[in-house]
């Protein structure tokens, strides 16, 4: 089964604890959202994930293997974290083109991909071009392309339009139901309401709540006045 296990992560930057032992599980079937103040250490644990940064101490474990283990990590494990990391004078189309190739990936994927982000005519443009909203599909048709049961999504509704919002929504929702694990950090708490089935509450480095998503909302209005109460006390910035 195709679950994230985050065990145990320790970070520290200089002064700054970043990560304090970060520990849950990413189970298939359902998006699981991520949600904490500013410098909970939502990215940190997003970038440990897929090898970008190298944990002080604890293990993250994509179907039982780290992520640098994978020979073609993209068919395990699709992930958007930074919806500008493109050439800029390379059109979206041969930014797929190139690492569909890396991965060994037939080049068909990337027009399937396309196609599934709408982007199929934005597609022949420059990337240097798009809006926000066109690198953050661009970024999920990459997340794609190896058709990965495994998928991590930093905070993918930034920028969208309405539209694109609702279109983003559907896509996780399938996504999981297909019986892939989905995990997106978000700040937008009622998309989450309406998206995810689990929800991942950090603060301050640790888990603070990891609960099915009615389960935390309990007797509380909505996500959102669960997640205010929840973390009342754990402050933001550091
Ligand atoms: N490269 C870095 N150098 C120094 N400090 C860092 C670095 N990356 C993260 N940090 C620090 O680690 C902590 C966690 O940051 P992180 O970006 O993981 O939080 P986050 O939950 O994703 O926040 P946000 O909601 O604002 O995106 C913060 O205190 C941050 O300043």
């Amino acid at each position: 089964m195709a679950t994230i296990e985050v065990n145990g992560l320790r970070k520290r930057y200089g002064a700054a604890v970043a990560l304090d032992g970060m520990t849950f599980t990413v189970r298939p079937g359902h998006v699981t959202g991520f949600v904490g103040p500013n410098g909970a250490g939502k990215s940190t644990t997003l970038r440990t994930i897929i090898g970008l940064d190298r944990p002080d101490a604890g293990t993250a474990i994509i179907g039982g293997r780290r992520y640098a283990e994978l020979a073609h990590p993209m068919r395990h494990c699709g992930a958007l974290l930074d919806p500008h990391a493109l050439h800029p004078a390379r059109s979206g189309r041969n930014h797929l083109l190139w690492l569909a190739a890396s991965q060994g990936l037939p080049a068909r994927r990337a027009d399937e991909v396309l196609g599934l982000t709408g982007l199929a005519d934005a597609g022949r443009r420059a990337a240097g071009g798009y809006s926000l909203g066109m690198r953050q599909r661009l970024g999920v048709a990459a997340a794609l392309l190896g058709d990965p049961p495994v998928l991590l999504l930093d905070e993918p509704f930034n920028g969208l339009d309405p539209a694109g919002i609702v279109w983003m929504r559907g896509l996780l929702r399938d996504l999981a139901a297909e019986g892939r694990s989905v995990l997106v950090s978000s700040h937008l708490m009622s998309e989450l309401q309406d998206m995810a089935g689990h929800v991942v509450v950090a603060g301050h480095g640790r888990v603070i709540a990891d609960a099915g998503v009615d389960d935390l909302i309990g007797e509380y209005a909505s996500l959102e006045a669960a997640y205010l109460e929840l973390t009342a006390g754990v402050g933001g910035i550091r």
